[in-house]
């Protein structure tokens, strides 16, 4: 069964439009764990706009699901994980200043570079995930590299679903065969909702987990989060 790992950026952004700790991030994530979230992710991005430094330091001692931590592997990512030790790392390409993450990694460029990065997370006993666009060049150099698990990006899924669901669920069907022929475990992510989630986890059942953000804390203000979280449930259930 696919898990759901939700991601609470948006709750540190709406904190951090306000200065104070309303709302606590920390209490949100113990809150959607109770409500039901099989996982937490945050991005700690370098210019702080939400998840901070500080609520990574203290989300690593009481979260008790799957903490997973995304992020561009800088120094600062590296530093993050060395100290806070969660049980995935997923890698993405972000430059620092960019909106929201648009691409996943070029593994064949960065094939060595990528290695080295998840050699050292590994002496950490963290999993790695890596951020992969729908393309198949780039699943064998992600197995050399030495990655666990590869990340589907999925806005190019998500943008595309309502012209035609068939079509656009194509190219990740072809992938994830492929990624399951190499032995690679099969995440998801970005710009899922309610509307395209369950056909993607009935089309690939094999999906190991989806990290579901935006979308999850949006619905949340119109249904509350405990009722939000088990609407994605649901739908991963189905
Ligand atoms: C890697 C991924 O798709 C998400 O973590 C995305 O990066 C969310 O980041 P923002 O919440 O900053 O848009
Ligand atoms: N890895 C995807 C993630 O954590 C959340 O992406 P989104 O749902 O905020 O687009």
């Amino acid at each position: 069964m696919t898990k759901l790992s939700v991601n609470i950026n948006k709750i540190a952004t709406l904190r951090n439009a306000r200065g104070g700790n309303n709302p606590d991030v920390v209490k949100v994530a113990l809150d959607a764990e109770k409500f039901g979230a099989q996982g937490i992710t945050v991005h700690p991005r370098p210019d702080e706009r939400h998840i901070r430094y500080d609520d990574v330091m203290k989300l690593k001692d009481v979260v008790t699901t799957e903490f997973n931590i995304e992020g561009y592997p800088d120094e600062r990512f590296m530093e993050i994980i060395r100290i806070a030790k969660p049980a995935q790392a997923t890698l993405v390409p972000d430059p620092p200043h960019v909106l929201t993450s648009n691409s996943g990694w070029d593994t064949i460029s960065h094939q060595s570079m990528l290695k080295d990065i998840i050699a050292e997370l590994h002496q950490y006993g963290t999993r790695v995930s890596i951020f992969i666009n729908p393309e198949e060049k780039y699943f064998e150099p992600a197995k050399t590299a030495g990655t666990d698990r590869v990340e589907l990006y999925t806005e190019p899924y998500a943008v595309n679903f309502h012209q035609n669901r068939d079509e656009a669920i194509k190219p990740y069907l072809r992938v994830s065969e492929l990624a399951k022929e190499l032995g690679l475990g099969l995440n998801a992510g970005h710009d899922l909702d309610l509307h395209n989630l369950n056909f993607l986890v009935k089309t690939i059942p094999y999906i190991d987990e989806v990290s579901i953000g935006h979308a999850l804390i949006c619905d949340a203000l119109y249904y509350g989060l405990e009722n939000t979280i088990q609407m994605y449930r649901r739908q991963l259930e189905i």
